[in-house]
């Protein structure tokens, strides 16, 4: 499957001062998203928005959850196929990962906040909120720019008003042996727009254009930024969802987080006109994407390399 390289993620500064739609810097930075995003369909984002502390408490909060007891953390169900609780697979046995639906929604998140601590417990509720809810004014941001880009500014609010989000976060244990396990296989998220966090154990891995493997190694200030199948989808394949994994070594555990946006359940999800033209031929069927996750998440959907192709590619 291609081999390790020296390669580097572009890394793109969202912490300027007055970044907002129409200034120079925003259309600077989005030139940057651009060409980061053709080329390697995710980038790594400077942002110091969140405060240190609220980033430092979110990674102590996702190692005290996992902390807790098999029986407690399997009670994290989701109405969405693969949002709960995931673990205990014999060919992944390093990894574990746990779903909070609709993260920014303070009674939401001590709702199922008290699904594992039923006497309630508001740091953790508190910082999961904050973070989330700080993070996803960059997604936002990047969901404004990507759409910029592509001239479809007068989508802006609807797109904005009818996504959701999840924050899942991971925990994938340091290998026992000497050399290096898999954390988390070879996939493209199946979402809009995916933004990652970790502690200080690498093991992030891209897949280059040319099927090599990109080491991604964040610093405390930045995040991982991917685009799914159901944008690359929505925008016509104009973008594409990168390949990426998660090899472990060491002997640390690697704890990290993912904000994921997706749309809004009822939402169909069908290409703007501007992106469909004689040169640019329609290149999937309109699509709910709750339908496909479950598409993806079933035997007939794991199989494929593009599982939204399959789905329904035209
Ligand atoms: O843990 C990571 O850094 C990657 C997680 C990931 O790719 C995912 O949950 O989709
Ligand atoms: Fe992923």
């Amino acid at each position: 499957m291609g081999s390790q390289t020296a390669l580097k993620l572009p890394v793109i500064d969202f912490t300027k001062p007055d970044l907002k739609p129409g200034t120079v810097v925003w259309n600077l930075v989005k030139s940057q998203v651009e060409q980061a995003l053709q080329e390697y369909g995710c980038f790594e984002a400077l942002f110091h928005k969140i405060p240190l502390e609220i980033r430092e408490a979110i990674l102590g909060a996702v190692e005290e959850l996992f902390d807790l007891p098999l029986q407690i953390k399997t009670r994290n169900v989701s109405k969405l196929p693969y949002n709960g609780y995931i673990g205990q697979y014999p060919h992944l046995s390093l990894y574990e990962s746990i779903g909070i639906d609709d993260p920014n929604n303070m009674e939401k998140v001590e709702a199922q906040t008290s699904t594992f601590w039923p006497e309630g417990n508001t740091r953790f509720s508190k910082t999961v909120q904050s973070f989330s809810k700080q993070l996803s004014e960059l997604d936002e941001m990047i969901r404004r720019m990507i759409l910029e880009i592509f001239h479809l500014e007068k989508y802006i609010d609807e797109h904005m008003n009818s996504t959701n989000y999840l924050l899942r976060v991971m925990k994938y244990k340091e290998p026992k042996t000497s050399e290096t396990q898999l954390g988390l296989s070879a996939h493209t998220d199946k979402n809009l727009l995916t933004i990652l966090y970790q502690n200080e154990v690498h093991g992030l891995g891209v897949q280059s254009n040319k099927e090599e493997w990109i080491d991604v190694k964040p610093s405390k200030d930045s995040f991982i930024v991917f685009v799914g199948e159901c944008l690359h989808a929505w925008l016509n394949g104009r973008l594409k969802a990168t390949y990426h994994r998660v090899m472990m070594s060491g002997d640390k555990p690697r704890y990290s987080l993912g904000l994921f946006s997706f749309p809004k359940g009822g939402c169909i999800m069908k290409a703007p006109e501007e992106l469909v033209d004689e040169a640019h031929p329609s290149l999937y069927k309109p699509f709910d994407y709750a339908e496909f996750l479950k598409f993806c998440y079933s035997e007939e959907g794991r199989i494929p390399k593009s599982a939204i192709k399959a789905y329904c590619g035209v």
